[in-house]
C-alpha cells in the first residue's frame, strides 16, 4: 500500500501531520511518500502542481492531502495559482465523485451555532459531483461584450455544463449510498433557472428509476440552503452539482460544529481516492498551532475504509476521535465553556494515545 502525502500550505502542514502520527500508530503496513503541492510547490518549482507530484498521486493507492492556497498568490494569472493543483488532482485522477458526511458528534452539540435540538443526532452525506459544472466547462475567460446590457464593455465568462454520463454516474453513486444508510436521496438543482440543471434533474430522475427502493426527492439549491439550517435532520444522502456542493458542504461544515470536523473522500471508478479536509488552508490560523486536525484524521480514516480496504483500522479513528471528544478536550474553533483547549499537537497526541493505549470506549 502506497500513500501520497501532499500537506501542501498553510495548516495543512499541522494537520497532515497529526493524521499521518494517527495513522502510523495503528501498526499497519504501509509506505507514504511526501511531495510538494499548491503554493509550496510553485515557490519551490514554479508550478502548483509538479508533474513529479502529479505522477506520484497518480501511482499511489491513495492520497492523502491538507490545502492548498494563500492569499499572496491571489494576483498570479489563474493557470499558477495554488488551487489549481487540487482541481488538477481531480480532473487528472478521474475523482468525480466528492463525499463529504456532516455527523455532529454527540459531545459537539454545544459547539455549533444552531440549537442543540435542531443537530443533536446529525448524520447526513454530501455527495458532491467533482470534475465537472462551471468549475471545468470551456470556454471561460474574459473578452468584450457584443452584446446583454453594457455591449462593448469588458466582460468574463465560465461555462456551466454537464453531459449525461457524468450525471448518470454521479446518480448511481448517490443511489448506491443511499442504500446503505435511510433510503432517501435529495437532489438539489436549480432547474427553475437553468437548463443545466433542469437536464440534470430529469437525468437523476430517470437513473432513480432502478432504485425503486430509494426514495427521491429534488429540492432547489435556494430553498436547500434554507432547510439546511432549518431542518436538516430531514436530509440524508444529498446529490449536486460542483458549485452548489462546494457552497452547501461549507454550510453543512457548520451544523458538525466547525468546519475543522468535516471530512471528505474523493473517489474515481477505480476507488482510488484522495482524502482531504473539506476546509482549505486558512491562513488566517497557520503557523500557530491551533488548527483543529479531526476533519484530516476522519478523512484518514476514511482512505483506510474506501481506498486500502481496512475498515477495522478506520473504525478504531473515528472510536478514537469520539473518545477525546468525550474526554472533553476541544480546539479553538469548538471549544465551549467546561471543555479544555488544545492546540493542533495536543489533540494528534490525545487521539494517538487513544488508539495506542487501546482505552476506547466509543
Ligand atoms: N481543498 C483545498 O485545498 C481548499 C479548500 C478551501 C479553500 N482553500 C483555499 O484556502 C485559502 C483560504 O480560504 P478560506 O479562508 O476561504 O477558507 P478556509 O476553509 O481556509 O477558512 C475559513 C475559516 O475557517 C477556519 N478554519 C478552516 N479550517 C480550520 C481548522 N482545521 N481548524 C480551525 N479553523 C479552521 C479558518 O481559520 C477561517 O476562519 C484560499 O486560498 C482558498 O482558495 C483550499
Ligand atoms: C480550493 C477550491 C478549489 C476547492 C473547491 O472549490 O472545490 C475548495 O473550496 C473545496 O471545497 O475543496
Ligand atoms: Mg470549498
Amino acid at each position: 500500500m502506497k500513500i501520497a502525502v501532499l500537506p501542501g500550505d498553510g495548516i495543512g502542514t499541522e494537520i497532515v501531520a497529526e493524521a499521518l502520527r494517527v495513522l502510523q500508530a495503528l501498526d499497519l503496513t504501509f509506505e507514504t511518500e511526501t511531495a510538494l503541492v499548491g503554493g509550496a510547490a510553485y515557490e519551490a518549482h514554479g508550478h502548483p502542481l509538479p508533474e513529479s507530484t502529479l505522477k506520484l498521486a497518480k501511482d499511489a493507492d491513495a492520497v492523502l492531502f491538507g490545502a492548498v492556497g494563500d492569499w499572496k498568490y491571489d494576483k498570479l494569472e489563474r493557470s499558477l495559482r495554488p488551487e489549481q493543483a487540487i482541481l488538477g488532482l481531480r480532473k487528472n485522477l478521474g475523482l468525480f465523485a466528492n463525499f463529504r458526511p456532516a455527523i455532529c458528534y454527540e459531545q459537539l452539540v454545544d459547539a455549533s451555532s444552531l440549537k442543540p435540538e435542531l443537530i443533536a443526532g446529525l448524520d447526513i452525506l454530501i455527495i458532491r459531483e467533482l470534475t465537472g459544472d462551471i468549475y471545468f466547462g470551456q470556454p471561460r475567460g474574459r473578452r468584450t461584450a457584443v452584446d446583454g446590457h453594457f455591449p462593448g464593455a469588458d466582460e468574463a465568462f465560465d461555462t456551466m455544463r454537464y453531459s449525461r454520463p457524468e450525471v448518470e454516474r454521479i446518480a448511481h453513486v448517490a443511489f448506491q449510498a443511499a442504500r446503505k444508510r435511510s433510503k432517501r436521496v435529495t437532489s438539489v438543482d436549480k432547474a427553475n433557472v437553468l437548463e443545466t440543471f433542469q437536464f440534470w434533474k430529469d437525468i437523476v430522475t430517470e437513473v432513480g428509476k432502478e432504485y425503486p427502493d430509494v426514495e427521491l426527492d429534488h429540492m432547489y439549491v435556494d430553498n436547500a440552503a434554507m432547510q439546511l439550517v432549518k431542518a436538516p435532520k430531514k436530509f440524508d444522502v444529498v446529490v449536486t452539482g460542483n458549485m452548489f456542493g462546494d457552497i452547501l458542504s461549507d454550510e453543512a461544515a457548520m451544523l458538525t460544529g466547525s468546519i475543522g470536523m468535516l471530512p471528505s473522500a474523493s473517489l474515481n471508478s477505480s476507488n482510488q481516492g484522495l482524502y482531504e479536509p473539506s476546509h482549505g488552508s486558512a491562513p488566517d490560523i497557520a503557523g500557530k498551532g491551533v488548527a483543529n486536525p479531526l476533519a484530516t484524521i476522519l478523512s484518514a480514516a476514511m482512505m483506510l475504509r474506501f481506498s486500502l480496504n481496512q475498515p477495522e483500522a478506520a473504525d478504531r479513528i473515528e472510536s478514537a476521535v469520539k473518545h477525546v471528544l468525550a474526554q472533553g478536550l476541544r480546539t479553538a474553533d469548538i471549544w465551549s465553556a467546561g471543555t479544555t483547549k488544545v492546540g493542533t499537537r495536543e489533540m494528534g497526541d490525545a487521539v494517538v494515545a487513544a488508539i495506542t493505549k487501546k482505552t476506547i470506549t466509543g
